[in-house]
């Protein structure tokens, strides 16, 4: 039995958490098996780890390692046994966030990215990523009114525009996967973007 693993991606503020569970609600009515994760976390391991990246100062390549230190716990003990048992797993950011962040934020080299990728992944890969779009000032301005920054979030706005143009960049590459969703309408307006994909997707 192998379950279904869709992604959510977009820089902070952008919007994705707030669709997460509209879209395991549609899942669920259709009679699926749901789960949801995130990262980074998704496990006991990777979500300490998510504490220290997010909040103690390191280098570029330390955090990248951390993410995917993190990202290997979470696929070999949450992710996979989810698709073997037949799951929907709906996962809040997975390895395009590091091509985006470490890769064209932090501007670490993308061929380093691609084997840890390779490496850490194998075969596990999203069949679809939802990659909700919006400008840096945009998002900063929801975020300034959500929440305390983290030390990721706490970057200006050229380091947001540049983790845009890698994710840009990254559905122009897997233009079947990654599905961009324009996050700059209201929640509304986004939604039904969202259900208008899934529908495209899944319904028979
Ligand atoms: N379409 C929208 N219009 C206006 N505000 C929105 C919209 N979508 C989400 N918000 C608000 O913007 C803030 C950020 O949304 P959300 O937490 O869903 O973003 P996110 O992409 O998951 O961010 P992060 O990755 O940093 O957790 C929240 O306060 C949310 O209520
Ligand atoms: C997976 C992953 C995440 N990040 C960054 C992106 C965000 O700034 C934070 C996570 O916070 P969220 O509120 O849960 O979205 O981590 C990253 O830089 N690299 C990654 O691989």
């Amino acid at each position: 039995m192998t379950g279904r693993f869709i992604s959510f991606e977009g820089i902070d503020g952008a919007g994705k958490s707030t669709h997460i569970q509209a879209v395991a609600d549609w899942f669920r009515a259709r009679g699926d098996d749901v789960q949801l994760s995130r990262e980074p976390g998704g496990t006991p391991l990777a979500e300490s780890l998510r504490s220290l990246v997010l909040n103690e100062p390191m280098g570029s390549l330390t955090e990248l390692l951390l993410m995917f230190a993190g990202r290997r716990d979470h696929v070999e003990t949450v992710i996979r046994p989810a698709l073997a048992a037949g799951r929907t797993l709906l996962c809040d950011r997975f390895t395009d966030a590091s091509f985006a962040y470490q890769g064209g934020g932090r501007g670490l080299p993308l061929p380093v990215l691609e084997t840890l990728a390779d490496w850490v992944q194998e075969d596990t890969e999203p069949e679809l990523t939802l990659w909700f779009d919006l400008p840096s000032a945009q998002a900063a301005a929801r975020r300034a009114g959500a929440r305390e920054a983290d030390r990721i979030e706490q970057q200006d706005l050229d380091f947001f525009d540049r983790v845009r143009g890698a994710y840009a960049a990254r559905a122009a590459q897997a233009p079947q996967r990654i599905v961009r969703i324009d996050a700059s309408g209201s929640v509304d307006e986004v939604g039904a973007q969202v259900l208008a994909v899934l529908r495209q997707r899944y319904s028979s």
